[in-house]
């Protein structure tokens, strides 16, 4: 079993098809967990749809444990066991609760808890009121480190984030990853639990684990919400990136699968740090939805916000 974690966008489903990509000959079970009420995640993964396991609309590491337990019977259960079971963490699950409960099944052994970081956000997600504690715990987890977007970073700022994750998590193994490219040792060998990238929570007792960041004493997951967007008329692509480039401070991450006019094919859309990212979904995604337009949002978000952007995103759609 290998837990992928890390903060919302950072790279995870990016990590997991990569794997998929070069993983011939292996049976991989995907078990995905995504904090909106539509699973995007699943839709993205590139690989038979009865390889993934889906769990949406909560966070497996607390309000949608008893699901977490029961998706790893199942995997535990079947006449064929997989030869590798990847559990895709949603962006603000705790990496380690979900290895923890992933731990008391006899049936599986931790092989990695890999958390991407995305280098060129590390600072501001660190400096962030609401979620920095969340990035810390969730990089703290960590048996591997998988840096993301060295692409779009600065060297020194390569740097600054290496010196910062050394002091977070000083015995994980740190890899860089272009577009998730990692070697698949990551994910197959057994970490070595008592040595040099065994994170403290692996090494000493079981902890309470409960995922206990907080918002101005609230629970992380009560400030944090999200709500989708669906519609049955195709976008006008230009001004539906017009509109995800001008979203409400509190949006922390949204992503959907949407027909655009005068395109035949899906497309998959990503907005992170501010960056919108809208492409044709390669045609080995299974399960894109027939068109029929999806879309979450993920953050801190006011009832105003929220019929902000659903008027905006209804301006958008194609006449
Ligand atoms: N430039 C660049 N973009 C990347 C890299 N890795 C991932 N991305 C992009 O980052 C965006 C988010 O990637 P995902 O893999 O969906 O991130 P995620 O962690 O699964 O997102 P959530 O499940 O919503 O938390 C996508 O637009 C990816 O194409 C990279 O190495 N370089």
């Amino acid at each position: 079993m290998v837990v992928v974690g890390g903060y919302l966008g950072a790279g995870k489903t990016t990590l997991l098809n990569r794997l998929l990509g070069n993983a011939a000959g292996l049976r991989i079970a995907v078990l995905v967990n995504d904090f909106g009420e539509i699973n995007i995640d699943a839709a993205l993964i590139r690989t038979r749809s009865d390889d993934v396991i889906q769990l949406e609309n909560g966070c497996v590491c607390c309000s949608i444990g008893d699901r977490l337990v029961q998706a790893l019977a199942e995997v535990s259960d079947r006449e064929e066991r997989p030869d590798l079971l990847v559990i895709e963490a949603s962006g603000v699950s705790d990496p380690m609760r979900i290895a923890q409960v992933g731990m008391l099944d006899a049936a599986f052994r931790l092989n990695a808890v890999v958390v991407a970081v995305d280098v060129p956000q590390l600072q501001a997600h660190l400096e962030h009121p609401l979620v920095g504690d969340m990035v810390r715990q969730q990089i703290g987890a960590a048996t591997a480190l998988v840096l993301t977007k060295c692409d779009l970073a600065q060297a020194p700022d390569v740097q600054h984030a290496l010196q910062a994750l050394r002091g977070l998590a000083p015995r994980a193994a740190v890899f860089r990853a272009l577009q998730g490219a990692i070697p698949m040792s990551v994910f197959l060998d057994e970490a070595d639990h008592s040595g040099r990238s065994a994170p403290a929570w692996l090494r000493g007792p079981r902890g309470s684990g409960r995922w206990q960041s907080m918002a101005g004493g609230a629970p992380l997951h009560e400030a944090i919400g999200s709500f989708s967007f669906r519609s049955a008329t195709g976008f006008h692509k230009q001004r539906l990136k017009q509109v995800l480039r001008n979203m409400p401070g509190g949006l922390l991450r949204a992503k959907g699968i949407v027909h655009v006019q005068g395109e035949a094919d899906a497309q998959e859309f990503h907005v992170v740090g501010g960056r919108v990212r809208v492409a044709r979904m390669p045609a080995v995604t299974l399960s894109a939805p027939d068109q029929e337009s999806v879309l979450v949002f993920i953050g801190c978000m006011s009832p105003d916000d929220r019929a902000q952007i659903t008027r905006q995103l209804e301006s958008a759609l194609a006449a």
